[in-house]
């Protein structure tokens, strides 16, 4: 496992909490792969995977520029990148979008999630891609390129020609080719729904693309058809430029989807210089997800809620009878002066990723707040096999109650974008600084991509409960979406970070001073 928190923890769970509980649903709109959620002709997977090239297409792996890096945001109406399902990716992607998963790393993620959604091999998935600012090269290979502008184009990405032929073979499995942008070469009448196909399976990830091809039955608009009498049959082309050695390696099932991770590995991993991917995000054995401190009963507990996640992919269901996190209080001791500091849950919730399963317990406890908590572990008693520790690779997982936002105190007002943060702070905390740190999507007019800000705010010191001290601060997040934006509470050294305003109430809630039994 990563050592949690770390800085891929949002995308692992973009990636792999995919169907039923807490599913981030980044799939939506590309599962079933067949998914013409745009309309009828637009199959919402094929046009991810294309982005994805399209977007790296521009690399000059010589000088280290481009690669994906997102500049395609700013390329929507260059010649080379026709039709609407390069916007339209980009636009599903955006409420994904946050200062922890950049726009180029969803776009990479997205081949994993199209590819693993039309039933091709599990592409590693490495974050730390930077987005552009602005637009890059031109460069696309296009239908009617030579040979030797294909090889250079491709030289130019980082591939070899034999590469070459295998990554555009792998992206012409799904999809096809649209009559309203390239109505030469396909024909009124010839396409269903505007969509020519470019192999008999545009929905599944297979090599007939390769098999039909090579056996001549292939209805391939890039290989046959109009496309042939004024040279646009880039298929062809390219398949046959080298005696269809490649393509005859590509006729073998396994020899195809190998290739394919490898080469659509690669085609994502071409960055710009100066940039350094993580190592391929793989999913937690165990992590904690979306833990949550919150003072309530007149400022006497903390209550802590939010999940444990366990991994079962290969285990049944019924594998695991229960999970107990056991926690040091706020001087690091494991001793609680009035109960064992333990909690336990034992119902679970499952929740699926296209190569993952995973079982969250749901944890709702209440912390004295003379104990506090500092830091715990995680035991996960398997049904068979017994208890098994997991302590965060001998760090613990850490989890501080100096600082944490108030979540039903502080509130955002859909309408006006105006956010109330509030903020608990401990008293012994006092003489440090306290801020939020608002990180939200501000429109830009000339892509269809939200430009990042972050704007960091004084929080202002409130009524005291105990040992606790709220403070407070407003800011008015403008553009229409406040909800996507995440905030950051801080005290000193210390904060409770990355939290999902959309999370936050419409009203702010008066803070219950009695305390109930
Ligand atoms: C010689 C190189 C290539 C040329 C000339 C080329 C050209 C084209 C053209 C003209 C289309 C039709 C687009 C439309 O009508 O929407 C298309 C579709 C597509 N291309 Fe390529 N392509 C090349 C390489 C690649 C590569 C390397 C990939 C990705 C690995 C890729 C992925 C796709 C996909 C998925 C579609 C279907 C899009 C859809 O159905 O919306 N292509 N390509």
């Amino acid at each position: 496992d990563p050592t949690w928190p770390s800085n891929i923890d949002e995308l692992e769970e973009i990636m792999f909490q995919v169907t039923s509980f807490r599913s981030r649903k980044f799939s939506a709109t590309v599962s079933p792969c067949g998914s013409e959620v745009s309309g009828p002709g637009r199959q919402n997977a094929a046009e991810w995977l294309r982005t994805a090239f399209h977007d790296m297409a521009t690399a000059d792996t010589s000088s280290g520029t481009g690669g994906l890096d997102a500049s395609i945001q700013y390329e929507l109406n260059s010649g080379e990148n026709a039709g609407p399902g390069l916007r339209t990716t980009l636009e599903f992607m955006v409420p994904f979008l946050s200062k922890r998963s950049s726009m180029s790393d969803l776009i990479a993620l997205g081949v994993y999630t199209s590819v693993r959604s039309c039933g091709g091999p599990a592409v590693a998935i490495r974050a730390g891609r930077k987005d552009s600012m602005k637009k890059g090269k031109t460069g696309v290979p296009q239908p009617q390129d030579s040979v030797p502008t294909f090889q250079q184009r491709f030289e130019r990405m980082g591939f070899t020609h034999e590469e070459a032929i295998q990554v555009t073979a792998c992206g012409h499995t799904l999809g096809g080719v649209h009559r309203a942008e390239f109505a030469d070469i396909v024909p009124r009448g010839s396409a269903t729904n505007g969509l020519a196909a470019l192999d008999s399976s545009t929905a599944v990830f297979d090599n007939r693309v390769v098999t039909e091809y090579l056996n001549g039955t292939t209805k391939n608009p890039l290989v046959v058809g109009p496309a042939v009498r004024i040279n646009k049959q880039s298929d062809f082309k390219l398949f046959n430029s080298d005696s269809n050695r490649t393509m005859e390696r590509l006729a073998d099932k396994n020899e195809f989807r190998q290739a394919c991770k490898t080469v659509l590995q690669k085609m994502i991993d071409t960055v710009p210089a100066g940039i350094e991917l993580t190592s391929p995000i793989m999913p937690y054995k165990v992590k904690p997800v979306n833990l949550q401190l919150t003072l309530e009963n007149g400022g006497s507990n903390l209550l802590l809620t939010g999940f444990i996640r366990v991994q079962t992919t290969s285990l049944p269901d019924d594998s695991i009878d229960s999970i107990t996190i056991i926690y040091k209080n706020r001087e690091g001791r494991s001793a609680c002066s009035s109960r064992p500091c333990s909690i336990t849950a034992t119902t679970h919730r499952q929740s699926r990723g296209y190569d993952n399963i995973f079982a969250f317990f749901p944890i709702k406890a209440r912390i004295p707040v003379s104990s506090g908590i500092s830091s715990f572990v995680v035991t996960v008693n398997y049904a068979k096999g017994g208890p098994k520790l997991y302590d965060n690779n001998g760090k613990e997982y850490r989890l501080r109650d100096a600082v944490f936002l108030q979540k039903p105190q502080s509130c955002l007002q859909g309408s006006s974008g105006k956010l109330t943060v509030v903020a608990a702070v401990r008293n012994d905390r006092l003489s440090e600084s306290t801020r939020a740190t608002i990180s939200y999507k501000a429109p830009q007019s000339d892509s269809p991509i939200p430009a990042l800000r972050s704007v960091t705010i004084d929080l202002v010191k409130g009524n005291r409960v105990g040992q606790y001290t709220f403070f407070s601060g407003e800011y008015t997040i403008k553009g229409g979406l406040a909800d996507e934006s995440h905030v950051d509470v801080s005290n000193g050294d210390m904060s409770d970070s990355f939290k999902r305003v959309n999370e936050i109430g419409g009203t702010c809630a008066p803070f219950a001073r009695s305390s109930s039994p």
